[in-house]
């Protein structure tokens, strides 16, 4: 079973893939939406009767020259460096590769922002769409468009949005963390020094799949048993195999689908995600059922709501509880990977984190809480996103009506792409951008950058439905952590860099050290 699950982390955190559920996609690699520039005939004025500039007045970079440094001067896993690299060359506005008006300006981003339209949209969904409609299966929040997707973001948005319906799932979240200490408690003891953990991003990948399937199925299933169950290792595989085969996918022309062996590998493993989904939900359905005939009162989280709600198909609650679930992991995951990099490589931060979340009772049990009101705690975690936003790139299109940004007038359906990663590191906004420095975000009186410097979870009625219930499973586990073990790099691994894949990944696998507080009687 271990040799299982190392094949499937192996697979999926080396796999080429740059293809994530997050918008990237639809900027960067998706060459379906790449339709050609929008029409820029259409002559706009300015303020002062000025005729405006159009996109074709913009610096350019051709698919060749993009292909060329994707694949010859290695890009192709360092696309946030290449952020950087293009926004020295061509400024912080200019028409990318795959004919994406690129935004590396935190003024130009919130300009597009605060001009989006009423249903925003991120763009082309096709690789996800086309599986749905192959097996007649639900749209969820990232695949829904229009006012279909905003009346089913209404509902989801219900038990989860605010912090206050995230702090429901603290205790559910605390006993996933409380089995990941146990995890990490047996694995350092196991090691030849008492206190070395390997691979520490598998072990966080499968925390952040326990700990949102916990929320989102109202059930456990097994990730973090020393034996995991067969059918959640199955289920780990089909998400490792969806992934791996949806960059094959996506650059094939549809036609040639069912002549390749990727796109049935991507389809059956999409299978696999939903059949697993759909037996945790049949379950739930027949707890449900059996409740009411036994007249007694239908109670219970995220997946019973959803269930009892009238406005919600079967098929939307499925496609929605999938998605969800997607998006949760690898990202939650990985960040909370940069985070632990970072403050094993600061020990000033880390014993300023130390002291914080040890201000109360050693057997107390953190609350959710305890750790909303743990502003340096809160402060890491916005730190680590602002270096590591693991989402390195967001977009919009403009569906609905011609935009000016930044003195230029662009057409309908014109795609924009968020150089999250250069935006978060721009001197200006950020000085001294390599350094981790959590007290940047401290609200003590100093001035504070534009908020929109670091938008890790994106903005608006499309930004992120997951954030609270991410950053409760983040604080948890931060706060579980360090307030019992020291935290420090094993000095065999040498210097961590970001790759982007599916999200930032390290571009090695991590080992840490966790030595135990002497002073600490932890309850886990
Ligand atoms: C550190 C953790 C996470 C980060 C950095 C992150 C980041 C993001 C970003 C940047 C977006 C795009 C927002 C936009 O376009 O404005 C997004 C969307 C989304 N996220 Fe997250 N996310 C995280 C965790 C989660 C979790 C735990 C869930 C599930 C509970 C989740 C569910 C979603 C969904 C469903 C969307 C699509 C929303 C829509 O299109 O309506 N995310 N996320």
């Amino acid at each position: 079973m271990a040799a299982c699950l190392v094949r499937s982390t192996v697979f999926r955190s080396t796999s080429p893939s740059r293809w994530s559920p997050y918008p990237s996609s639809a900027v960067l690699v998706s060459h379906r939406d790449a339709g050609g520039p929008p029409s820029s005939s259409m002559a706009l004025s300015g303020p002062r009767g000025d005729k405006l500039r159009t996109i074709d007045d913009l610096p350019k970079v051709g698919l060749l020259e993009t292909m060329y440094r994707m694949v010859f001067q290695g890009y192709y896993n360092r696309l946030h460096d290449l952020q950087i690299y293009e926004k020295q060359l061509y400024g912080p506005i200019y028409v990318g590769g795959f004919k994406t008006v690129v935004l590396s300006s935190v003024e130009l981003m919130e300009e597009v922002l605060r001009k989006e339209d009423k249903f925003p949209s991120r763009g082309d969904m096709s690789l996800w769409t086309d599986y749905r409609d192959l097996r007649d299966l639900g749209y969820g929040p990232f695949t829904k468009e229009g006012h279909d997707w905003y009346n089913l973001r209404v509902l989801l948005n219900k038990r989860m949005l605010q912090p206050r319906d995230a702090m429901q799932y603290g205790p559910v979240i605390n006993e996933v963390v409380t089995d990941l200490m146990k995890r990490i408690c047996y694995l350092r003891q196991s090691s030849p020094c008492g206190t070395l953990v390997n691979n520490v991003s598998n072990n966080l990948y499968l925390f952040s799949l326990e700990a949102i399937s916990s929320v989102l199925f109202e059930t456990r299933i097994g990730c973090l048993e020393k034996e995991i169950p067969g059918g959640t290792q199955h289920f780990l595989d089909s998400i490792a195999d969806m992934f791996a085969n949806s960059a094959a996918v996506i650059l094939m022309p549809k036609w040639t689908h069912r002549f390749v062996p990727h796109w049935h590998r991507y389809v059956a493993g999409w299978d696999g995600i939903f059949k697993f989904a759909g037996k945790l939900i049949d379950r739930k359905v027949e707890e449900m059922e059996q409740q009411v005939r036994e007249e007694q009162e239908v109670e219970g989280g995220y997946l019973t709501y959803l269930l009892s709600n009238t406005q919600m198909s079967r098929k939307e609650v499925n496609g929605s509880i999938t998605e969800l679930l997607l998006a949760g992991v690898d990202t939650t995951a990985n960040t909370l990977m940069w985070a632990l990099h970072l403050l094993s490589r600061s020990p000033e931060a880390q014993e300023t984190l130390h002291k914080e979340v040890s201000s109360l009772p050693a057997n107390h049990i953190l609350t959710a809480e305890d750790v909303y009101a743990m502003p340096y705690l809160k402060s890491v975690v916005k730190e680590t996103l602002r270096m590591y936003p693991v989402v390195v790139m967001n977009a919009r299109r403009n569906i609905e009506k011609d935009v000016v940004i930044g003195g230029y007038h662009f057409a309908k359906n014109t795609s924009f792409g968020f150089s999250h990663y250069a935006i978060s590191h721009d001197e200006e906004t950020y000085p001294e951008p390599q350094r981790f420095d959590p007290d940047r975000w401290q609200r003590d009186g100093r001035e504070r950058p534009s908020p929109f410097g670091s938008i890790p979870f994106g903005f608006g009625i499309r930004g992120c439905v997951g954030r609270r219930i991410a950053e409760l499973e983040m604080y948890l586990f931060l706060a579980t952590i360090f307030r019992r073990f020291k935290v420090e790099p094993e000095p065999s691994v040498g210097e961590l860099k970001p790759l982007s894949r599916t999200v930032l990944v390290p571009d090695q696998q991590v080992n840490l050290h966790f030595r135990e507080r002497s002073n600490q009687q932890s309850p886990v």
